[in-house]
């Protein structure tokens, strides 16, 4: 098959990890007789830099017009000041929200090969395996009003607003409840109904949804609980779904589980095939540069664009097989706390020559 990538490679460790994930999809394209082009576009602090804007307009219509999109990270110390007021995760949020990608698909599963490296007791990892599905374009992230203003008594004041509708809400569990269907039948539906008022809209609708799936279980905890469960129990879990700031820190969270924030993948998808596809970490300043990061997070992305977004699931399965195998022997970047490390080239080469049909 012929598909249209688009590369945003972005800053920090983007590009590092953006170009392994490249020529792993490269090998894949030459042993399975595709041909992938791609074009690389600016998102970010780059493209603040280049543009004055972190998400220029080309680098929407390129997205809009692909078949997928494969993202690195975005941000860094460079822009972090907090009086700036153009930010490179502005361009990150403008790019999901202008493709309309409501949902983030975040699966975290224990490699049995790195439970003993993982901070946590064995027996706490084994058997983990459960998918994330984040809510991505709506909450506290993109509810109005939000900026600053001054108080009655000219002091400074921030607001933020968490919005959700009942439609934004029943779209993403409703994905949820259809995945569960071909997993393990159990969806936790995580909110904060116990305070928040969109929280408690969160679970009725879930409630209503789970009507139409009677073969699915539903479940719902509170967040602060799932964080602790997700430490104690987390073999428990089989779907997640949750809105978009709980998300994005559970996640996080769960990267533990896994045994490296540098191991997981996302995919972010909306009504059509089209999906952006980028490791759950960010830019990784304190190891940007010096080409050590694990770039599995971004292979592994890449091998969930395939998937979702081209329909190719023997590639998709040939890529997670071959990481399996290489992190299985023994292959680890220094994140996977390897006494000797493999460094971010010869990781990528290391999957890339796992590769089989
Ligand atoms: N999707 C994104 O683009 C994205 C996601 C998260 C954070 N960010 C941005 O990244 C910047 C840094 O944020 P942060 O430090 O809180 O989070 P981070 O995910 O960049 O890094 C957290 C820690 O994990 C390590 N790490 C992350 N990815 C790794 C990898 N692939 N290999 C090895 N180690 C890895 C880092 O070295 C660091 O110690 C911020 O500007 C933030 O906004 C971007
Ligand atoms: C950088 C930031 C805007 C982003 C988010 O919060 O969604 C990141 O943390 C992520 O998880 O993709
Ligand atoms: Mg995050």
């Amino acid at each position: 098959m012929n598909a249209n990538i688009v590369l945003l490679p972005g800053d920090g460790i983007g590009p590092e990890v953006v170009n392994e994930a490249r020529l792993v999809l490269d090998a894949v394209a030459k042993l399975f007789g595709h041909s992938f082009s791609y074009s690389t576009h600016l998102l970010g602090g780059c493209a603040i830099d280049a543009t004055g804007t972190a998400m220029p307009d080309a680098t929407l219509k390129a997205c809009q017009a692909a078949d997928a999109v494969l993202l690195g990270a975005v941000g860094g110390p460079k822009w972090d000041d907090p009086q700036a007021k153009v930010r490179p995760e502005q361009g990150l949020l403008a790019i999901r929200k202008g493709l309309g990608l409501y949902a983030n698909l975040r699966p975290v599963k224990a490699i049995p090969s790195l439970a003993k490296l993982s901070p946590l007791k064995p027996e706490r990892v084994a058997g983990v395996d459960f998918i994330v599905i984040r809510e991505l374009t709506g909450g506290l992230y993109f509810g109005q009003p939000k900026g600053r203003s001054t108080t009655p008594e000219g002091g400074e004041q921030a607001v933020d607003t968490l919005v959700y509708t009942d439609v934004e809400i029943r779209r993403i569990v409703r994905l949820a409840f259809e995945l569960a269907r071909n997993r393990r039948k159990l969806v936790t539906s995580i909110d904060k109904a116990n305070v928040l008022e969109s929280s408690r809209l969160w679970r009725k609708i879930a409630m209503e949804v789970g009507k139409e799936f009677p073969d699915v279980k539903l479940e719902h905890q509170l967040v602060d609980s799932a964080a602790m469960r997700l430490v104690t129990h987390a073999a428990q879990f089989d779907v997640i779904v949750t809105e978009n700031m709980f998300g994005d820190i559970l996640t996080d969270e769960a990267a533990v589980l896994a045994g490296s924030l540098g191991l997981l993948p996302s995919a972010s998808l909306g009504a059509g095939k089209l999906g952006l596809y980028e490791p759950i970490h960010g830019s990784a300043p304190d190891i940007a540069g010096k080409g050590i990061a694990n770039p599995t997070g971004t292979i592994l992305s890449a091998a969930m664009l395939l998937r979702h977004s081209l329909g190719l699931e023997a590639e998709a399965r040939a890529i997670e097989a071959a990481v399996s195998a290489a992190i299985d022997e023994g292959i680890h970047t220094g994140d996977l706390g390897a006494a000797k490390p493999v460094n971010t080239t010869q990781m990528g080469d290391a999957v890339r020559a796992r590769l089989k049909r």
